[in-house]
C-alpha cells in the first residue's frame, strides 16, 4: 500500500507538492495549537481544585502576587479567560487548516480527472476504436472520485491527526512517561491488531468496488444506449437483474468497508473508559487520594484523551478507507503515469490548412486491427488526383472505412505510407492536412445541443461563424427542415440526435463537413439514410464542387457513385479494379453483380 501511495505522491505536479509541504507546516502548527489548548487547562484546574495554592509557594502563587489582583477568585477568572483564549486560538487555527486540507484534496482530485480526460482525448483513434467509452467515463468520474474522497482526503486527515497525536503523546510523555507509554502501547497495539485483521477484507472489497462500478457503467451505457432494442426484445428484466446484482455487490462491499472502519470505535471507547478508570485508580494511589492534586492532572489527561481517541480512530478509519479504495488507483495508475507529462495539444487552427497541389496516394498500405487474425488492408494502393471525385466500393468488410481512416491520418498504417503531394505526413503537416478535410462518417454523432452547435461541432457558441453555418446548412439541404422547425437552427436535437430522423441527422453531418469549407471532402456512406430525392439533391450539391474540390465517397448504392471520375473496387483489403462507372460495369463481374443488386 505504501508503495502505491509513494507512486501517487510522485504523480503530483511540483506545484502540488510545494503546496503539500506548506500544508504540512500548517498541520504541525495546528497540532501544537491543540496541545497548547489541552495543557493550558492544567493550571486552571489546579487553582479550581485548591485555591489556597495561590497563597503558598510555587509558580501560580508567584503569578498571583505579580498580578496585583485583590482576590484569588479574580485570578481564577483571568486564568479561565486565558484558557478560553488559547482554546479559541487553537480552534481557529484548526478550522483554517482543516478547510485548506479539504480544499487541497478535492483540487487534486479535480486535477487528476482533468488530466485523465485530456490524456484520453489525445489518444489516437485506434485507442478509441478498440476500447470502451463506458470504461473511460467510469475511470474519469467514479474512480478518480474514489481516489479523491477515499484515498487523498483520508490521507490528509490521517496526516493531520497523526502529527497531532505525536505532539500530544510527546507532551504527555514529558508530563508523565509511564502514562504516555502505557496509553500508546495499549491503543497502538489494539488498533494495529484490528487493522491487521481487517486489511485483507478491505483490499478484497476495494477490488469488488472497482469491478462492480465498471460493470454498472457498462450496463447503464448498454441499457440506455440500446433502449429501443431492449424494449422491443423485452430484455429489461435481464438488464435489471444484472444491474441489481452488481449494485448489491457494490453496496455490500462499500457497506462492509465503511462498517469495518466505523464500528470498532465503540470497542475502543470501551477500552478508553477502562483505561480512565485505571488511570484514576493509579492517580489516587500515587497522590495518596489528594483530589486537589489529582484534578489538574486528570483534567489534562481527560482533555488529551478527548483529543487523542478520535485522532486514533481517525487514523484507523483513514487507513481502512485507503486500504479499501486504493484499488481505484491500481486501475488508473498506468493512465495517470502516462498522463503526467502530456503536453496539451496546440490548437488545431495554428497549423493552418494544407492546400493540395497534385494528388493523395496510399502506397501499399497494410493494416491489421489489434486482436484480429486477418488484415483489414493488405497492400492497398491508390492515387487520388486533386479536384477529382472518387468512389470507393466493395463488399461489406472489404476495408473501405479502414482505408478512409488511413486517408484521414487517424490511423497510421503498419506498412506503407499515406502521401500528399508525394510527401509523407506527420506532426504539423498531418494536422494541416486534417484541417483541410471535411468528413461525414457512417454513424454521425450528434451532441445534445442545438443544430447550429452540431454543425459547428465542438466550437463554443461564441466562436461559431453564422455565415458558415447558413451556407453549410443550405448546401446540405437542411433549409427546408429548418423552416419547419419553430426554433430553426436553435432547435435542440436530443442526445445522439434522437429527436431527428436518420436522414435529418445525416444532413446535419454533411453540413458539419461543409462548415469549414474543406478542400477535400470524404463521405463514408454519407447519404445512405436519405430518400432518393433528397439524396439526389445532396449529391448534386456535392457534385457542384466537381473540379473545385477533391471528393472521396464510399457508397453501397452504386447510383451514388455513378458520376465519379474514378471508382476503386476493393476486395479483402486491396484494390482489385478501377475505372469509371461505365468501364467497370462493362468489364468487371463483381461490379456487374453489385450493380444488379443495387
Ligand atoms: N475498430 C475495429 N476493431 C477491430 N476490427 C475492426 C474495427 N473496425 C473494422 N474492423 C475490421 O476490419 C475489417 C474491415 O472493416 P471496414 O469497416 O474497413 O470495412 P468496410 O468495407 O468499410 O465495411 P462496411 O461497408 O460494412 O462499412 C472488417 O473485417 C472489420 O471486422
Amino acid at each position: 500500500m505504501f508503495q502505491r501511495l509513494k507512486q501517487l505522491y510522485r504523480l503530483l505536479t511540483s506545484e502540488q507538492r510545494k503546496k503539500l509541504l506548506s500544508l504540512q507546516v500548517l498541520v504541525i502548527l495546528m497540532a501544537f495549537a491543540q496541545v497548547a489548548g489541552v495543557v493550558a487547562i492544567g493550571p486552571f484546574m489546579a487553582v479550581v481544585g485548591d485555591i489556597s495554592r495561590l497563597e503558598g509557594e510555587g509558580t501560580l502563587a508567584q503569578l498571583y502576587q505579580a498580578s496585583g489582583l485583590e482576590t484569588p477568585r479574580q485570578l481564577l477568572m483571568w486564568l479561565g479567560i486565558g484558557v478560553l483564549v488559547v482554546l479559541t486560538g487553537a480552534a481557529l487555527i484548526s478550522m483554517y487548516v482543516t478547510w485548506r486540507l479539504a480544499l487541497y484534496a478535492h483540487q487534486i482530485g479535480a486535477e487528476l480527472s482533468t488530466r485523465l480526460y485530456r490524456h484520453y482525448m489525445q489518444q489516437p483513434w485506434l485507442f478509441h476504436a478498440g476500447g470502451s467509452s463506458s470504461q473511460l467515463t467510469s475511470k474519469i468520474s467514479q474512480e478518480t472520485n474514489r481516489i479523491t474522497t477515499s484515498v487523498i482526503q483520508p490521507l490528509m486527515k490521517m496526516n493531520a491527526k497523526a502529527v497531532m497525536a505525536l505532539v500530544m503523546v510527546t507532551a504527555i510523555f514529558i508530563f508523565n512517561p509511564l502514562v504516555a507509554i502505557t496509553g500508546l502501547i495499549l491503543f497502538g497495539t489494539a488498533y494495529f491488531l484490528l487493522f491487521r485483521t481487517v486489511r485483507r477484507q478491505l483490499a478484497r472489497n476495494g477490488k469488488a468496488i472497482s469491478r462492480t462500478n465498471r460493470l454498472r457503467f457498462k450496463l447503464m451505457n448498454e441499457g440506455f444506449g440500446g433502449i429501443k432494442d431492449t424494449l422491443l426484445l423485452g430484455r429489461q428484466a435481464n438488464f435489471n437483474q444484472r444491474f441489481a446484482q452488481a449494485s448489491a455487490k457494490l453496496g455490500r462491499a462499500k457497506g462492509v468497508t465503511s462498517g469495518l472502519s466505523e464500528v470498532p470505535r465503540f470497542a475502543m471507547e470501551l477500552l478508553a473508559f477502562g483505561a480512565v478508570i485505571f488511570l484514576i485508580l493509579y492517580l489516587l494511589a500515587t497522590y495518596d487520594g489528594n483530589l486537589g492534586q489529582i484534578l489538574p492532572v486528570l483534567s489534562v489527561y481527560a482533555l488529551a484523551g478527548f483529543k487523542l481517541l478520535p485522532a486514533f480512530q481517525q487514523i484507523y478509519t483513514s487507513l481502512a478507507k485507503v486500504k479499501g479504495n486504493i484499488a481505484a488507483f491500481d486501475s488508473l495508475e498506468a493512465d495517470l503515469i502516462a498522463s503526467h507529462d502530456v503536453t496539451p495539444a496546440k490548437p488545431a487552427a495554428e497549423a493552418g490548412k494544407y492546400s493540395l497541389q497534385q494528388n493523395i496516394t496510399l502506397e501499399n498500405i497494410h493494416f491489421q486491427y489489434p486482436g484480429k487474425d486477418e488484415k483489414a488492408l493488405s497492400g492497398l494502393t491508390l492515387e487520388i488526383p486533386r479536384n477529382h471525385v472518387i468512389g470507393l466500393v466493395g463488399a461489406s468488410g472489404s476495408g473501405k472505412s479502414t482505408a478512409i481512416d488511413v486517408l484521414l491520418g487517424l490511423m497510421p498504417p503498419q506498412q506503407g505510407a499515406l502521401k500528399v503531394d508525394g510527401e509523407s505526413l506527420s506532426g504539423e503537416r498531418l494536422r494541416a492536412w486534417q484541417n483541410s478535410l471535411g468528413f461525414v462518417p457512417q454513424a454521425i454523432f450528434l451532441a445534445d445541443a442545438s443544430i447550429r452547435e452540431n454543425i459547428a461541432f465542438g466550437l463554443p457558441p461564441g466562436e461559431i461563424d453564422e455565415a458558415s453555418v447558413q451556407r453549410a446548412a443550405q448546401m446540405a439541404h437542411l433549409d427546408e427542415l429548418l423552416e419547419r422547425l419553430p426554433d430553426g437552427l436553435e432547435t435542440r436535437v436530443g442526445e445522439r440526435g434522437i429527436q431527428l430522423s436518420g436522414g435529418q441527422r445525416q444532413r446535419i453531418g454533411i453540413a458539419r463537413a461543409l462548415y469549414d469549407d474543406a478542400e477535400v471532402l470524404i463521405l463514408d456512406e454519407a447519404t445512405s439514410s436519405l430518400d432518393g430525392i433528397t439524396e439526389k439533391l445532396v449529391m448534386d450539391a456535392i457534385h457542384d464542387f466537381s473540379g473545385k474540390k477533391t471528393i472521396i465517397m464510399i457508397a453501397h448504392r452504386l447510383a451514388t457513385v455513378k458520376q465519379c471520375d474514378r471508382i476503386f473496387l476493393l476486395e479483402a483489403g486491396k484494390i482489385v479494379d478501377q475505372g469509371t462507372y461505365e468501364e467497370l460495369a462493362a468489364s468487371n463481374q463483381i461490379f456487374q453483380r453489385m450493380a444488379e443488386h443495387a
